[in-house]
C-alpha cells in the first residue's frame, strides 16, 4: 500500500452559509463577493417579505369576517369540509412581495420559505391558505433559478392534536417537488419532538385556526418524543416515495439528543445542519465555542458520502451586509451575548464572525481519514454487484485493488508461520516423500498469498514444497512471471479448476518406488505413498512410471481466499469441496480453517432509494444482495438501550461533553450469526452414482433469528458480514462488533446489503425476526430471506384471554413469547412481513 501521512489528508472541506430570519436585500453578484470575503460560502434569502405576508394576513381576515362559520355535518361525523364555500384564493405575488430576483448570484443561494404558515393546520382553510403560500413561493423560485430551498418542518402539535396533519404537509411537498422541478427541497427539522419548542409568534396562521377545528389542551401532557420529528420526516418522505430531491435541514439543540437519536439521523440524507448561535458555548475567553458531543456528531456526519453544509442562523449580521435602517430586521433575535464586550470592541482585532471562525477552525482539526475511508473514497453507501470470480475472470486492477490491504496478508503470513511452527514443533508427519511441508495456495490469482508463504516457511525455519493453483488463464501468466522473477523457480504453477485438481505430483525416492514404506522413516505414514486407488482423481493414486516415479500425493496446508462479503457467497465451500480430498485425510489443514456469515437488520433510507431507482430498468434489483461500504445505515437492534428520557436523564452519553471527537460512537449493534462451514470437511457425504452432477445439498444453510429493537424505525433490509478463523487465534472480520479486535483496518471487503423491497416499520420495544436460507439446486447457489416485524404487548388484565385462533378472527397472528429476558411475559403481535426475497435469478454458478 503507498504511504501515507495523516497530515497530508485535507480531510472533508466545510461549506459554511449565513442564515438570517428577515433579510431585506436583493442579493446581487456584489452581496455574494461580499459573503465570500466574509469567509462564508453561500448564504439564504427569504422568497418572500414580510409586505406579503400582511397581505395574507389582510386577506384571511376580510375572507373570515364575511365567513358563516362552518357546521357539523352530522350525517358523516366530521366539520362540513365539502360544503361550495366560495374559496380563498391568494392573489399572485408583486413586486413589494419578494426581493429576490433572477441574476447570475441565483444559484448561490439557499432560499427560504415562510416560517409563519401552517401546512398541517386541522383548519382546512389554513391549511390551504398555506398550501397555496408555499406554491406561490416554490414557483416563484424556481422561476428565478433557486437550486435550494429550506421548507420549515411540520408543525406537531394542534391543542391535543399530535401529528394528524403531517400528511396534508407531506402531500403539499409533494407538489413542491413537481412545480420545482430542479429545486433540492430540505425539510428544516428539530433532532427531537419538544412540544414546549414549538411556539407560535406574531402573525403566525396557527393560532388562527377556528375553535371548531382544534381541540383543547385539556387532559394532554405532551412530552419530548426522541423520534417524533424523525417519524414526521420519515411520513413525509414516504409520501413523496423516497424522492432523490428530498432531503432534511437539521437543526443542533444546545444539548444533542442521545446517540440512538444521533444515529438515526446520522442514517437520513440531511445535507444541511443548522447551528443557531444560542447552542454555542463560551469558552474561558468568552468565544463561542460547541459542545464535545456537537463536535463528535459533525465530524460523523462530515465524513459521509455527501457532507452536509452548515448553515449558522441568528449569529450576527454578514460584515458589511447588516440590514441597517429597517426596524423588521433580525438583530432583535440577538441577545446581549452576541455582541462584543467592551474589551472585545476595544481589541484591534475583534472577529466580527466569532462563530465563522471557530466553524473554520473544527474543520481544519476533523480527525484524518482511517484506512478504510480513504481506501473506500466515493464508494460510501454505493451499491455493488458482487464478484464472482468463480465464473468471470478476475482483471489485474481488482487483484491490485485486493492487494492494497495492509491486513489480510499480514494475518495470512502469521496463520501459515503459526501452522508451520507447530508442524515443526509437534513433529506431523507430512506429505512430501523429502520431508518438506506442502503447502498450496488455491485460487492464488497474482501471487501474494504464494509470497507470504514463502516468508512464512523462511521465517518459521520450516522448509515447504510450494504450490499455486489458478484457473484464471491471465493472472496464471503473472504467476508464471513471479515465479521467474520473484520466487526463484520455487513454485510448482498448476493452471486448473482446483476442483479438477488431483493434487502434488512428487517425485518419489528411489526406495519407495520399490514400495518400502520409507514414509515412516521420514515421518509420512506409508499409506499415503502407497494406495494404490483406481481414479485418476484420487490423491494417493500412484501412476506406473518409469524410476523414479512420480505420483500424487496430499496437501499438508490448503491455503485459499475465496471469501465475499458473506463469507460463502462466491462459493468457498463449493470450490473447497472440490480440493477436500486433496487435503491429507489425517493431519492435512486448511487456511481459513473456518468461516461462517453474520447480519443484522438495518434502515437505510438512501440504499433504498438506490434499489427503487434501479428496478425501473431491472424488476431483479430489490432481489439481489448488494456489496456496499455502509455509512449512511442505522443499526435497528442495538446491545445498548436507549435512556427512557431523553431530555431529563443527565447521564446521557451523548449530551456528556467527552474528551475527543472518537468517543461520539455510535450504539453497538446485535449482529447475529447465520451459519457458518469448516474445512477439510470430514463428513463430506460421497457422491452418488446415480447422478451426473454433485450432490450440493450438504452446503444448504437456513437459520431464523430474533432481533430485539430497542427504538422505533423503519427496516429497509440487512447487512452482512463475515468472520472467518485462519488458524488458530488468527481471524479476520467484517463484523463492526469485532473487527476492530480482530483485524482492524482490513480494507478487502465491505459488507453485504440484503434489501428489503417493502420496508417495514418497527414500534419501539418491537422484535424483527429474520428467516434466511442458503440455497443450491447444484448448479448454482442463491440466498432467500424474509423479515417478519413484531409488537410486544403486555397484556392488559382484560386481554390476558388470548383469543382461540386470531387467524379465524382476521386479526395479525399472536405468539405467546416466553422469552427469558425482561421481555418475557409479553405477547408478539405481528404487525409486518416482508415478501420471501430470493436471489435465484443472480444466482452465483457453480
Ligand atoms: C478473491 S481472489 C484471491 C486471489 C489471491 N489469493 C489474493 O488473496 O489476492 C480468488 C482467486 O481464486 C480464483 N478461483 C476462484 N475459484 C477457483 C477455482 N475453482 N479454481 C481455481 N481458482 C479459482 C479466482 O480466479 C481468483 O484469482
Amino acid at each position: 500500500m503507498e504511504s501515507y501521512s495523516p497530515s497530508e489528508d485535507p480531510g472533508p472541506a466545510f461549506c459554511v452559509g449565513h442564515h438570517e430570519h428577515n433579510r431585506l436585500i436583493t442579493v446581487t453578484p456584489r452581496v455574494i463577493q461580499n459573503v465570500h470575503e466574509s469567509n462564508y460560502d453561500m448564504m439564504t434569502v427569504p422568497i418572500t417579505t414580510s409586505h406579503f405576508h400582511s397581505r395574507v394576513l389582510r386577506l384571511l381576515s376580510s375572507y373570515l369576517a364575511d365567513l358563516q362559520s362552518p357546521t357539523h355535518d352530522d350525517h358523516i361525523g366530521t366539520m362540513a369540509t365539502t360544503s361550495n364555500t366560495r374559496p380563498l384564493v391568494v392573489p399572485s405575488l408583486s413586486t413589494a412581495d419578494s426581493y429576490l430576483t433572477p441574476n447570475d448570484a441565483t444559484s448561490q443561494l439557499v432560499g427560504v420559505t415562510s416560517t409563519w404558515i401552517d401546512l398541517c393546520s386541522p383548519d382546512p382553510l389554513i391549511a390551504d391558505l398555506s398550501r397555496q403560500v408555499l406554491m406561490l413561493e416554490v414557483a416563484y423560485a424556481a422561476f428565478c433559478g433557486i437550486g435550494y430551498l429550506l421548507i420549515p418542518g411540520p408543525k406537531l402539535h394542534h391543542g391535543s392534536l399530535h401529528s394528524e396533519g403531517v400528511i396534508y404537509y407531506a402531500r403539499a411537498v409533494q407538489d413542491a417537488l413537481n412545480l420545482g422541478p430542479y429545486i433540492q427541497f430540505h425539510i428544516w427539522l428539530q433532532m427531537v419532538d419538544n412540544p414546549a419548542a414549538e411556539v407560535d409568534t406574531i402573525g403566525d396562521l396557527a393560532p388562527l385556526a377556528r375553535a371548531e377545528y382544534t381541540h383543547s389542551n385539556e387532559g394532554a401532557s405532551a412530552s419530548i418524543d426522541p423520534f417524533g420529528t424523525w417519524e414526521a420526516w420519515d411520513s413525509i418522505r414516504k409520501t413523496c416515495k423516497y424522492h432523490t430531491r428530498l432531503f432534511v435541514a437539521l437543526t443542533l439543540p444546545k444539548q444533542l439528543p442521545s446517540l440512538f437519536v444521533q444515529s438515526r439521523w446520522h442514517s437520513e440524507p440531511v445535507h444541511l445542519l443548522t447551528i443557531e448561535g444560542s447552542a454555542f458555548l463560551k469558552n474561558q475567553k468568552g468565544y463561542p465555542v460547541l459542545s464535545k458531543s456537537h463536535q463528535g456528531f459533525i465530524a460523523k456526519m462530515m465524513r459521509l458520502r455527501t457532507a452536509p453544509w452548515i448553515l449558522l442562523c441568528g449569529v450576527g449580521p454578514i460584515p458589511g451586509l447588516e440590514n441597517t435602517g429597517d426596524p423588521d430586521t433580525n438583530q432583535a433575535s440577538l441577545s446581549a451575548a452576541d455582541y462584543p464586550s467592551l474589551s472585545q470592541a476595544g481589541k484591534k482585532h475583534h472577529d466580527p464572525t466569532p462563530h465563522l471562525s471557530y466553524i473554520r477552525n473544527l474543520q481544519q482539526r476533523q480527525p484524518s481519514r482511517t484506512a478504510i475511508e480513504r481506501f473506500g473514497v466515493g464508494y460510501q453507501d454505493y451499491l455493488q454487484a458482487p464478484l464472482q470470480p468463480l465464473t468471470v475472470n478476475l482483471e489485474s486492477i481488482t487483484y491490485e485493488v485486493f492487494e492494497k490491504d495492509p491486513i489480510k496478508y499480514e494475518w495470512y503470513e502469521k496463520a501459515i508461520y503459526k501452522a508451520l511452527r507447530d508442524w515443526a514443533d509437534q513433529k506431523k508427519p507430512t506429505s512430501h516423500p523429502d520431508g518438506k511441508v506442502i503447502v498450496a495456495v488455491v485460487g492464488a490469482g497474482r501471487g501474494p498469498l504464494v509470497t507470504r508463504a514463502l516468508k512464512a516457511s523462511a521465517e518459521a525455519g520450516v522448509e515447504i514444497d510450494m504450490w499455486a493453483v489458478e484457473k484464471n488463464q491471465n493472472a496464471f501468466v503473472l504467476l508464471q512471471r513471479h515465479n521467474d522473477t520473484i520466487w526463484g523457480g520455487k513454485v510448482t504453477l498448476v493452471q486448473s479448476d482446483m476442483r479438477s485438481w488431483k493434487g502434488p505430483l512428487v517425485r518419489q525416492q528411489r526406495a519407495q518406488a520399490t514400495k518400502e514404506p520409507v514414509g515412516e522413516s521420514l515421518g509420512i505414514e506409508s499409506s499415503l505413498l502407497h494406495t494404490s486407488k483406481k481414479s485418476e482423481n484420487d490423491p494417493g493414486h500412484e501412476p506406473e512410471v518409469a524410476e523414479p516415479a512420480v505420483c500424487y500425493t496430499h496437501v499438508d496446508i490448503l491455503v485459499s481466499e475465496l471469501l465475499g462479503s458473506f463469507a460463502d457467497n462466491e462459493l468457498s465451500p463449493e470450490c473447497l469441496d472440490g480440493v477436500n480430498d486433496v487435503i491429507h485425510p489425517d493431519h492435512g489443514i486448511s487456511i481459513p480453517a473456518s468461516y461462517s456469515a453474520h447480519f443484522t437488520p438495518v434502515s437505510a433510507p438512501k440504499l433504498h432509494a438506490d434499489v427503487v431507482n434501479q428496478t425501473v430498468s431491472n424488476p431483479a434489483a430489490p432481489e439481489t444482495p448488494y456489496v456496499v461500504m455502509l455509512h449512511a445505515i442505522d443499526f435497528l437492534s442495538t446491545v445498548d438501550t436507549p435512556a427512557s428520557n431523553e431530555s431529563s436523564n443527565p447521564a446521557n452519553r451523548a449530551s456528556t461533553p467527552s474528551g475527543s471527537f472518537a468517543t461520539t460512537e455510535f450504539p453497538t449493534p446485535l449482529v447475529q450469526t447465520a451459519w457458518s462451514f469448516s474445512h477439510p470437511n470430514r463428513h463430506l457425504p460421497p457422491q452418488s452414482r446415480m447422478q451426473s452432477t454433485i450432490s450440493n445439498a450438504h452446503n444448504v444453510r437456513q437459520t431464523r433469528l430474533s432481533f430485539p429493537s430497542q427504538c422505533r424505525g423503519v427496516c429497509h433490509g440487512l447487512a452482512g458480514y463475515f468472520e472467518t478463523v485462519l488458524y488458530g487465534d488468527i481471524e479476520l472480520s467484517t463484523n463492526p462488533v469485532t473487527m476492530e479486535a480482530k483485524s482492524a483496518d482490513m480494507i478487502s471487503w465491505f459488507p453485504i446489503y440484503f434489501p428489503l423491497k417493502t420496508p417495514l416499520s418497527v414500534p419501539d420495544n418491537g422484535e424483527i425476526v429474520v428467516t434466511m436460507y442458503r440455497q443450491t439446486d447444484d448448479r448454482k447457489v442463491w440466498y432467500e430471506w424474509m423479515v417478519e416485524v413484531y409488537a410486544l404487548e403486555r397484556p392488559t388484565a382484560s386481554a390476558r384471554t388470548v383469543p382461540v385462533s386470531y387467524a379465524q378472527a382476521g386479526l395479525p397472528s399472536v405468539e405467546a413469547a416466553a422469552r427469558p429476558n425482561s421481555r418475557a411475559g409479553c405477547r408478539r403481535v405481528r404487525v409486518g412481513m416482508s415478501d420471501l426475497h430470493s436471489s435465484i435469478k443472480d444466482g452465483c454458478l457453480m
